[in-house]
């Protein structure tokens, strides 16, 4: 993090830092001096914590017409959705510094933007993807664990989806056909995520980094996000429209909700019950969801079932799957994973 102002001064000399207070804690003084070392001129906006428009204008409002040339968001997804249409609203160039390897946003072009009551009401696209991603692993392993697995969800569930994306001949985040390249960086963040896994989470509880760590964050932050961005999502990511209509769900972690919804995908795809049981402890050993209420249902009812599964099915990227899925087989597939 301490190199960031070297980079930040190739891009610009005048920069916005978005981060809420605790970020601010972590890394707002290394940034800082950093950039003015190096010359760069940076002022720090907090951010509130939700990424509503509400948010996005108002910080948008309190730049004015100071015109930065970067806009540099720390932190989890919100902070660094809210970042890249901030950036795109100002003119500037973004950065982005995940300080958790959460999920995949680090590295894409767009921004998915919610209300107060974290349903999903749209999704934004920056002109380009960030100028820059920082990522140091240092900051990364002192984050709760909880968020790394939901990072490891979202990494796990690329390869799946990616497959199933092109199998159905559907478009990737840019609109255009996947190309391979992409399905290999799915496969390889799938092998990576499974390999190091183990290793990088005994790293995180001594707090120091080692070789697995570093690859774990490579997978959940670089490799999933090229994977996503340009290699297409399925089910596993329809789910998640399903499941934030739920209360208590709603506020569960992106990557977490993934994990969920790619259990959803594998029934779908009728895979055998050595498939599911190594699935299912890999997901015991990554502290994933096996049932909704891991994902903070309070009660799990016929009723709930349906809003899910009828919900979901109208996610587009239910339509990149080899068949034609309807509420009825996602709300079956819901139950045989409840059931188990
Ligand atoms: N645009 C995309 O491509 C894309 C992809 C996936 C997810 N997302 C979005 O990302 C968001 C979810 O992101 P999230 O799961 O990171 O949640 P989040 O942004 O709420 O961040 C989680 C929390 O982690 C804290 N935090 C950050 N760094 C920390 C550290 N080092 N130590 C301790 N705490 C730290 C933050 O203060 C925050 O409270 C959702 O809005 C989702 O839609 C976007
Ligand atoms: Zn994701």
């Amino acid at each position: 993090m301490s190199h960031i102002g070297k980079e930040l001064a190739r891009i610009g000399h005048s920069a916005v830092l978005i981060a809420d207070r605790r970020v601010q804690e972590i890394c707002g003084d290394v940034i800082q001096q950093s950039a003015s070392a190096e010359g760069v001129d940076l002022t720090v906006i907090p951010f509130a914590g939700e990424i509503t428009y509400e948010e996005i204008a108002r910080i948008v409002d309190e730049i004015g017409n100071s015109k930065p040339e970067i806009i540099i968001s720390a932190g989890g997804g919100k902070t660094i959705d809210t970042g890249k249409i901030v950036a795109r609203d100002t003119g500037a160039a973004f950065v982005s510094v995940p300080t958790v390897a959460s999920n995949d946003s680090p590295t894409s072009h767009i921004a998915v933007i919610y209300d107060k009551d974290h349903k999903l009401v749209g999704v934004e696209e920056n002109n380009g993807n960030p100028e820059l991603v920082l990522v140091d692993t240092d900051i990364i392993i002192k984050a709760p664990i909880e968020l790394l697995s939901a990072g490891v969800g979202d990494a796990l569930v690329k390869a799946f989806e990616v497959e199933q994306c092109i199998s159905a001949g559907g478009k990737n985040v840019f609109g255009a056909t996947s190309p391979l390249t992409a399905l290999a960086l799915a496969r390889a963040c799938y092998d990576t995520v499974r390999e190091h896994m183990i290793v990088a989470y005994r790293a995180h509880a001594t707090g120091e980094t080692n070789e697995s760590f570093e690859a774990l964050v490579e997978a959940c932050v670089l490799m999933s996000g090229l994977a996503f961005e340009s290699g297409g999502l399925s089910v596993s990511h329809g789910m998640t429209r399903g499941l934030s209509a739920i209360p208590g769900v709603a506020s569960a972690l992106h990557g977490h909700q993934v994990a969920y919804g790619l259990l959803v995908q594998l029934e779908l795809e009728e895979r055998d019950a050595a498939f599911m049981d190594d699935i299912r402890a890999f997901y015991r050993d990554a502290k994933l969801p096996l049932k909704l209420s891991h994902l903070g249902a309070d009660q799990i009812t016929e009723s709930i079932i349906q809003t899910i599964a009828t919900v979901s099915a109208e996610a587009s990227h239910m339509k990149k799957f080899n068949r034609e899925i309807c509420a009825r087989d996602i709300a079956e597939a819901i139950a045989r994973i409840e059931a188990a």
